[in-house]
């Protein structure tokens, strides 16, 4: 099954960088269609406007609905269709997760609304879920000049889940923010030399005693969450269970 994607943004070229690296090759492999569109496209004045200043004052200006509209009419369709997804990356969205990642890596098309300037008229959100499934996501408590670095991100963090699109899936189960890891952070990766200006890998990894090797993986892994992380760990108990 192919997933589509397609990004609206004034910035299209942000989305060129998909057709390289890993995402390229599911590209190519038929695993994922990538489709960029500007914004721009659907303005019919000379100065191609999208944007405009807020209703009720305040600095900065809003981006129209209008070109939202007609691209999502050309794009997407003019039918409800609860299938595709609406992703509108936004400093109030609600946090983006990997099991928000998970659900979405089924989703056989992925409508990535890139905003701008201080946002989107919100009328162009309400009409979007009126028709599809949204999903208003934040990526941190930080703010960006737009959401095309979020889609980026969203879009690897949701391909990289695709089944077939990752060459051995046992690296997937591993990883921290997955259940393989119990939801702990991971633990310290050492490769050769093992000795390495002046640092050394610890011995314990070149044991060969394998239940040596995963407690000190697990005990490096709860050390690592405590430490950075206490909102992960259980506050019942202070440790993660
Ligand atoms: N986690 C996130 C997401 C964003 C984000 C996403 C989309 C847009 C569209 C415009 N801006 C700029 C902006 C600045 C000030 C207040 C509101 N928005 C965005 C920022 N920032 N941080």
């Amino acid at each position: 099954m192919t997933m589509r994607l397609d990004y609206l943004s004034i910035f299209p070229a942000y989305f060129d960088v998909l057709d390289i690296s890993l995402l390229g090759k599911a590209a190519v492999n038929g695993l994922v269609e990538v489709h960029a569109h500007d914004l721009r496209d659907w303005t019919h004045d000379r100065h191609r406007t999208v944007d405009d200043t807020p209703c009720g004052g305040g600095a900065g200006m809003v981006m129209k609905p209008d070109p939202w509209g007609e691209a999502f009419d050309e794009i997407i369709g003019t039918e409800p269709d609860s299938s595709v997804h609406v992703i509108f990356p936004s400093p109030s969205g609600a946090p983006f997760t990997q099991s928000a990642a998970q659900e979405l890596s089924s989703a056989v098309r992925i409508v990535f609304c890139c905003g701008r300037y201080e946002g989107i008229d919100h009328r162009v959100i309400d009409y979007a879920r009126s028709m599809w499934t949204v999903h208003e996501v934040s990526l941190g408590d930080y703010v960006l000049n737009g959401g095309e670095v979020a889609a980026l991100a969203i879009t690897e963090a949701v391909v990289r889940l695709v089944p077939g699109f990752m060459g051995n899936p046992e690296s997937l189960a591993e990883e921290s923010f997955s259940a393989g890891q119990d939801g702990l952070l991971e633990y310290p990766l050492f490769t050769r030399p093992v000795s390495w200006r002046g640092l050394d890998v610890p011995e314990v990894l070149m044991s060969g005693h394998h239940g040596r090797i995963a407690k000190w993986r697990r005990d490096e892994s709860v050390r690592l969450t405590c430490e950075r992380r206490p909102d992960l760990t259980d506050s019942d108990f202070g440790v993660p269970h």
